[in-house]
């Protein structure tokens, strides 16, 4: 029994995705991943962002076994993609980015094929829950094409979800959808998740995986260059901005304080201060002396945090090599 236990709590630890060394090279001759490695942790919600055209979905058409790689493995809940793909595959739901449902058939007949294409076995109960969770029970009889946008786009998540599996990928999934779609597909997003699915999905909507993600991940011209906890990420590079607004405006800043990090906006009315967040000693108390000795007075001071989208912007702007 204790040795049982033991190997279960290995088994849920261990990773429940695992990239090893994948390049991808397109017909073209374009390399569009390199080198990849990545371990996904069950039960995790993982956010790939990155730049278009960085390669989020051609990763996550490799790992769905879509497109094949040109070197290296990935494992998903224990199947090798390649050569145990059936089984691989059934351990994931996918929500492409778009469309390509049959238009003639209704939701009901949809979804219930879908199922039917892993190989479950019928599960009515089951397949109503998850219209009902996704406010589609009432369309269930439904010709997909009669649908609005929206709805379709529920029809998607529907389908992904019919099979049960343990992983779900969303490509893209608030791209042009509205505030209530959003809203629901987050609330469904962590149910599941509470249920034990893992979940991984990329977006442009940066403060969404501010929100949602436990780590992310930031991809950019094919490559992996960060792969960190959500909160260490915004701790380790995050920086704080002490903003001062000015009672003078100024022209320029004076030389006795060229030795702070200081920038004046470009109207002179405002000082900003960038400091690191982490440290005991911010600097303020002696720049608020030095602006004192200077004769510049301000009136008004405010601070902000770096928001994860600024940590986005200067990660895939940094030069080559710099990456810590
Ligand atoms: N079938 C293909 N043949 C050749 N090149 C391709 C193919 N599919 C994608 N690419 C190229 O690979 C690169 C990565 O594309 P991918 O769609 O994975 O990026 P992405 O990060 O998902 O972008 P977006 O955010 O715009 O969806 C791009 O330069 C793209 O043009």
């Amino acid at each position: 029994m204790k040795t049982a236990t033991a190997a279960m709590t290995a088994n849920s630890s261990a990773p429940i995705i695992s990239v090893c060394g994948v390049n991808k090279t397109y017909a073209g001759g374009f390399q569009a991943l390199k080198k990849i490695d990545l371990d996904i942790k069950r039960g995790e919600i993982f956010a790939l962002l990155g730049p278009n055209g960085a390669g989020k979905t051609t990763l996550i058409s490799l790992i769905c076994g879509i497109v094949k790689a040109t070197s290296g493995t990935i494992i998903a809940d224990g199947h090798d993609i390649m050569r145990d793909y059936r089984a691989a595959r059934a351990t994931i739901g996918l929500v492409p980015q778009e469309l390509h449902t049959d238009a003639f058939e209704s939701v009901w007949a949809t979804v219930k094929f879908s199922r039917g294409l892993f190989g479950k076995a019928p599960d009515a109960a089951y397949l109503e829950k998850v219209l009902r969770d996704l406010s589609l029970w009432d369309k269930r009889n439904a010709k997909i094409m009669t649908l609005s946008g929206g709805m379709k786009r529920r029809v998607l998540i529907a389908k992904a979800l019919a099979h049960e599996p343990t992983i779900l990928f969303l490509d893209e999934p608030s791209a042009g959808v509205d505030v209530e779609l959003r809203h629901d597909m987050w609330r469904m997003v962590r149910t599941l998740r509470a249920q034990g699915t893992t979940i991984i999905l990329t977006t442009h909507y940066i403060e969404e995986a501010e929100d949602m993600a436990d780590r992310i991940g930031v991809i950019s011209k094919g490559e992996l260059i960060v792969v960190e906890d959500k909160a260490v990420l915004m701790r380790k590079l995050g920086k704080k901005q002490l903003t001062l607004t000015l009672r003078r405006p100024m022209t320029g800043i004076p030389a006795g304080l060229s030795a702070w990090p200081l920038v004046l906006s470009d109207d002179g009315h405002a000082l900003v201060y960038s400091f690191d967040a982490q440290e005991d000693e911010t600097g303020i108390a002696d720049l608020l002396r030095t602006l004192g000795e200077h004769g510049i007075e301000f009136k008004d001071l405010r601070s902000r945090e770096s928001s994860l989208e600024d940590i986005f912007v200067s990660l895939v702007h940094r030069p080559k090599g710099t990456q810590e």
